[in-house]
């Protein structure tokens, strides 16, 4: 059985419609990746909590919340909380990762942790075993639509050594230009977890487009 995770971001979605784009991928996608930015971490402005919440009752897909925030310590178990099955807060905006970790999973949700664009992964490694997933950015986090950046996929090999050698159960997570023509890459540098925005809420049949890269993943 395939063990690829497909995760739409809304951030590509009409925000007046949110419900309706996750219904458009319900049943073809596995999680629906939500993007939460401060303009404070990342020069962009999206959604919080209250719209975390309620989009929790619209849509039965599990939620993969991505915190571009500041202070992740002080807000990301509130998003376990509100019924997200994964959040993944910045190893940047961190002072202890690990206690954040240990939070999020006593809130119920499982946690990740990302890296973006700038920061090497090898000064994360040693905290993986308290995480369930590691979020590689292939873009600098802030905007969708960019183009991906093949040479942060050296990242995600070097994540993938680590993990298969300490025999560690972690996901990779790889976000930012994940598209037709780039996942298969991603996925042979060792990545199977999978966000794409304008991929697939920028396609005509938002579901024909998740099983389309499904099916390029799992080459
Ligand atoms: O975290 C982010 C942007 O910072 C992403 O989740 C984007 O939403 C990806 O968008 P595309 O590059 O797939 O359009």
């Amino acid at each position: 059985m395939s063990n690829t995770v497909i995760a739409p971001s809304i951030l590509a979605a009409d925000f007046a419609r949110l419900a309706d784009s996750a219904a458009a991928v319900e049943g073809s996608a596995d999680w629906l990746h939500v993007d939460v930015m401060d303009y404070h971490f990342v020069p962009n402005l999206t959604i919080g909590l209250p719209v975390v919440q309620s989009l929790r009752k619209a849509t039965t897909l599990p939620f993969d919340c991505h915190l571009m925030i500041a202070d992740p310590a002080r807000w990301a178990a509130q998003y376990a909380e509100a019924g997200a099955y994964n959040v993944t807060f910045h190893a940047e905006a961190a002072t202890d990762p690990a206690a954040i970790a240990k939070d999020l999973r006593a809130a119920g949700s499982r946690a990740g942790l990302a890296i973006d664009r700038d920061t090497p992964v090898e000064g994360y490694l040693d905290l993986l075993p308290h995480f369930d997933l590691l979020l590689i950015m292939t873009i600098k986090a802030g905007f969708g639509g960019q183009a991906f950046i093949p040479e942060l996929l050296d990242k995600v090999r070097a994540a993938r050594r680590h993990i298969d050698t300490g025999h560690l159960e972690l996901r990779i997570e790889v976000d930012g230009g994940v598209a037709e023509d780039t996942i298969a890459a991603c996925a042979e540098a060792g990545a199977d977890t999978f966000v794409a925005g304008t991929a697939v809420f920028g396609a005509e049949d938002p579901a024909a487009a998740v099983r389309r890269l499904r099916a390029l993943a799992n080459g």
